[in-house]
């Protein structure tokens, strides 16, 4: 197994703060927009946004959920392994609200499709945008791209990009694992 490192903590920084302005750009003060991270990894990256843009950009009132989408997914089925389920947390009304979807790789894009279905559940948004730090390019199985992207990258099948994060992995980091 050989790694390579893609971003730094100093990159991954400097990008967290350019997706933050791309939002503020689009969402202005956020009163009809709700964030929401995709677990698990993608609440990670949602709540460094969310930090970013309270302390930084003097957002206030920020509505930050979780959603899970175990349940979901198209290979619920298939599996022999048990899945492990994460927390939804949506305490907010979605209904007509701007949605955007956090998550850190955007790789088939069938997360995100399951993310579409799941939030139906809590109401009809009157838009979901989809912010990903990691786009991998030429690896959709569906048509979903993001709408704010923080690098896109080139990988094939049997390598696998792993964003570490520094309160639940020891450092903020990019890599590229070849299996
Ligand atoms: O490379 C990939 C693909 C999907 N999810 C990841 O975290 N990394």
């Amino acid at each position: 197994m050989s790694q390579k490192i893609l971003l730094s903590a100093k990159e991954v920084n400097i990008i967290l703060h350019r997706l933050a302005c791309q939002l503020i750009e689009n969402h202005l003060d956020f009163s009809e927009t709700i964030l929401i991270g995709i677990q698990p990894r993608g609440s990670f990256l949602a709540k460094r946004l969310a930090t970013i843009l309270e302390n930084d950009y003097k957002i206030s009132n920020l509505k930050l959920g979780f959603l899970d989408i175990t349940f979901f997914r198209d290979d619920f089925r298939r599996s022999d392994k048990p899945f492990e389920a994460n927390k939804t947390e949506i305490d907010f009304i979605v209904e007509d609200k701007k949605v955007v979807f956090i998550d850190d790789v955007l790789y088939t894009g069938r997360s995100i499709r399951s993310a579409l279905t799941a939030i139906q559940s809590f109401g009809r948004p009157s838009e979901i945008e989809l912010l990903t730090l990691i786009d991998r390019r030429f690896s959709r199985h569906l048509p979903i791209q993001p709408d704010y992207r923080g690098r896109q990258v080139d990988a094939i099948n049997n390598e696998k990009v792993l964003v570490k994060w520094l309160e639940n992995d020891g450092e903020d980091a990019v890599l590229l694992i070849e299996k």
